[in-house]
């Protein structure tokens, strides 16, 4: 058998749920679905956006053509009248990391949060009509992850009432914002606030880097950008800079006032506004992250799913066909959870959008009650859906075998792309150090305090400390109450005893410190039992479509008993679960995977991705994968001549043991 077409037609028929109607749950609605449709579509046919030979191109080519395709895409935006939403469907679809990122995800965010309403006024319709473009300059070669520790200074000079940037170490250089290098004519600067010889803590100003007639950097900036990064073309399409700032003045209304304002006179005046709103861009873009993860992943798995259902490796009998590897019982072990983590995290990442919007609706009224939540809870599931999602894109390349390490499969490209989210907005680690201190908080708290939002279960801590897991069959997991009671119990009591044993130390940073990778753990536990959580709210709602429920209930099965297994010894030594209770989750686990397997093409169709988004041979919508890796073999521009350059030169004056007559 040449392809896998047949194999997949007949896959399809297997399906037991309506396909159409599980894409409008996955899209979230009717009208989610036919806007990203349309704007996929819309992408896909047009050969501008084309991206296959993205991983050939050198660095200065692949950076103009990705200028190319953002020219474009701009101009359709205005031709075609895109709403807001659509320009950024439109960017998804696109699926190249570019300066426009940062100007619409960053510039705009930092302005439209901690910006005055006249700021808003003055550079929110120059930045939405892209007559200026801004990139979000915090990050330094000498730190990141501690914002307070940032050394680039911003003196105020009241003889002129300008700030005076300036970049004082070698370290203070600006390391990292995207866009900057090459493209944005102005970026949000984060700096030390200098008044009077006086620190008064890192603040935001928008700094012009550039000259808007012919782009050359100001005066006073020293710009470029800071090397080839992880993987061919990858997030190489952006240009992450560095900037020097020697003695630059900007006006003193650059310096984003709605947290603090600096007057006239010189004076520092501290609004009643948390100074933490200063990093609430950090919360909006770290929502959209876990948004972004179910994409990622599901792309991942769509691939190998496919692909295994094409693929067959041994077992043929009376020279019928081999068995597809999405048989094995190893392979579906590997692939499923990612499905059902897809699933989870597109669930999950809804939920925390709605959070955020409420959030920011509170925030715009002055209402800053629900700010450290809603940063614990972005925080955290930033670390664990992109750690999850790195993690299981490289599986799927495994799961792919040897074919999985070509560039035509489309994982390595995906996997060099994403990874970086599990370092930028807030290493992994860094963010799970934060979940914990608002863990430590509500834990330390429980005595007097009730314990609301996503800690609201911890209420029941004397329950969840004492009483034990029922469960006596494999059956009985099958109970979301059960399973999530289960989750709850267990990052409770992991909390607690970290929280006693926190009680022990005399100076509670030095205890935080010797206890942060039990901390860490914990906080895991506690974000799991927020995504299994949403996941049955989700699964309480009405779900239209013949099948479909049922089918989101085993993936939610999978999903939850598959960390339960994977983390089988925090469940035990926590002492709720028996060998033998997670014994029989993980005998649940096997009859599970039975029932997703005639359901696995149908269930990755669902995702509705393009053979464009996707940009893989393996993962072809029509499974045709040996005749067009061949046929990609034999176009790709190193197959151009039978000889190739150096041939001559270097091979056969060694053939012809001729090397030391030979010009090298
Ligand atoms: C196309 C690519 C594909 C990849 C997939 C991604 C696509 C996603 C689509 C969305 C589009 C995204 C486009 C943009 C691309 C990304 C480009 C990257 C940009 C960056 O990385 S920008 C730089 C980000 N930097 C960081 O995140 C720094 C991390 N550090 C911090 O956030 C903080 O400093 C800290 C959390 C570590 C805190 O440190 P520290 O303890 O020193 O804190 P403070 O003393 O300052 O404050 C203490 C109290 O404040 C609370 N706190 C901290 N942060 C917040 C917050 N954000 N909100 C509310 N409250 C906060 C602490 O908890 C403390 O509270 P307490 O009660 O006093 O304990
Ligand atoms: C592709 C990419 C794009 C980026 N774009 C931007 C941008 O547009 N603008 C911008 O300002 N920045 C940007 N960044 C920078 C990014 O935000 C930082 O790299 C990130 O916040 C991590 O900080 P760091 O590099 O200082 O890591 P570090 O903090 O130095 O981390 C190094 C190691 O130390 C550990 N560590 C650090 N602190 C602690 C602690 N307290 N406890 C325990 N362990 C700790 C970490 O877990 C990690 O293992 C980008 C980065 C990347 C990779």
């Amino acid at each position: 058998m040449e392809g896998g077409v047949d194999y997949l037609i007949d896959e399809r028929k297997k399906a037991q749920f309506d396909v159409e109607a599980m894409k409008v749950a996955w899209a979230g609605s009717r009208q989610a679905f036919e806007l990203s449709d349309r704007i996929a579509k819309l992408v896909a046919n047009d050969p501008i956006f084309e991206k296959f030979s993205r991983p050939m191109l050198g660095r200065k080519e692949l950076f103009k053509n990705s200028l190319r395709k953002v020219a474009h895409a701009w101009k359709l935006i205005i031709d075609l009248r895109l709403s807001e939403e659509e320009a950024k469907l439109l960017r998804h679809y696109i699926d190249e990391p570019a300066y426009t990122d940062l100007q619409w995800e960053m510039f705009i965010p930092a302005i439209e949060g901690q910006g005055t309403e006249e700021q808003k006024r003055k550079w929110l319709p120059l930045a939405r009509k892209m007559q200026v473009i801004g990139s979000y300059a915090q990050t330094e070669l000498g730190h990141g992850s501690n914002v307070q520790g940032l050394e680039t200074t911003a003196t105020f000079d009241p003889q002129t009432d300008e700030f005076v940037i300036h970049s004082p170490t070698l370290t203070s250089s600006k390391w990292w914002p995207g866009g900057t290098a090459k493209v944005s004519t102005h970026a949000i600067v984060y700096a030390r606030l200098i008044l009077d010889g006086q620190f008064h803590g890192v603040h935001g100003f928008i700094v012009q880097l550039r000259n808007l007639e012919n782009h050359t950097p100001l005066p006073g900036i020293t710009v470029g950008d800071i090397g080839m990064k992880f993987g061919n073309g990858a997030y190489n399409t952006m240009d992450n800079g560095v900037i020097r700032f020697n003695h630059v003045h900007i006006p003193r209304n650059q310096m984003l006032m709605r947290v603090s304002q600096v007057t006239r006179e010189g004076k520092f005046v501290q609004s009643d506004v948390p100074r933490q709103l200063l990093y609430g861009t950090m919360v909006y873009v770290r929502q959209k992250i876990v948004a972004d993860a179910s994409k990622a992943l599901s792309r991942a798995v769509c691939i190998a799913t496919r692909y295994s259902a094409v693929r067959r490796q041994f077992g043929s009998r009376n020279g019928g066909p081999e068995i597809q590897v999405i048989d094995y019982k190893t392979q579906q072990s590997r692939l499923f959870p990612l499905l059902a983590s897809a699933y989870a995290f597109r669930f999950v990442g809804e939920w925390l959008k709605w959070l955020y919007t409420d959030v920011k609706q509170r925030l715009e009224a002055n209402d800053f009650s629900t700010l450290p939540e809603a940063h614990a809870c972005t925080a955290g599931l930033k670390s664990l859906t992109t750690s999850a999602t790195a993690d299981g894109i490289e599986e799927c390349r495994k799961l792919c075998g040897g074919h999985g390490y070509l560039v035509s499969s489309g994982i390595p490209e995906l996997f060099a792309t994403y990874v970086p989210a599990c370092t930028f907005e807030g290493d992994n680690v860094v963010m799970m150090l934060q979940v914990a201190r608002f863990l430590v908080k509500t834990v330390s708290e429980l005595g007097y305090k009730q314990p609301v939002g996503t800690t609201a279960y911890m209420r029941r801590v004397t329950a969840l400390m004492q009483s034990n897991c029922a469960v006596r069959t494999a059956e009985e997991w099958l109970n979301p109450g059960v399973v999530v009671e289960a989750f709850e119990a267990r990052s409770t009591r992991m909390a607690v005893a970290c929280g006693q044993r926190l009680a022990k130390f005399e100076n509670p940073e030095e205890g935080f410190a010797e206890l942060s990778a039990d901390l860490v753990e914990a906080s895991l536990a506690h974000c799991q039992v927020i995504v299994v959580s949403k996941f049955v709210e989700k699964l309480q709602q009405e779900i239209p479509g013949k099948g479909v429920k049922r089918l989101l209930e085993v993936l939610f099965y999978v999903y939850a008993l598959f960390l339960l297994h994977k983390h089988q010894g925090d469940f035990l030594a926590t002492g709720y679960l028996t060998p033998k209770q997670a014994s029989l989750a993980n005998d649940q686990l096997r009859i599970l995977y039975s029932k997703v397997r005639p359901n696995a093409i149908a269930l990755v169709d669902s995702f509705n991705h393009t053979d464009h988004l996707l940009s893989s041979i393996l993962g072809r919508y029509d499974g045709n994968v040996y005749p067009k890796l061949y046929e990609a073999a034999f176009n790709d521009p190193f197959n151009d001549s039978d000889i190739a350059d150096g041939i001559h030169q270097y091979v056969q004056p060694m053939l012809r043991q001729e090397l030391h007559s030979a010009k090298l």
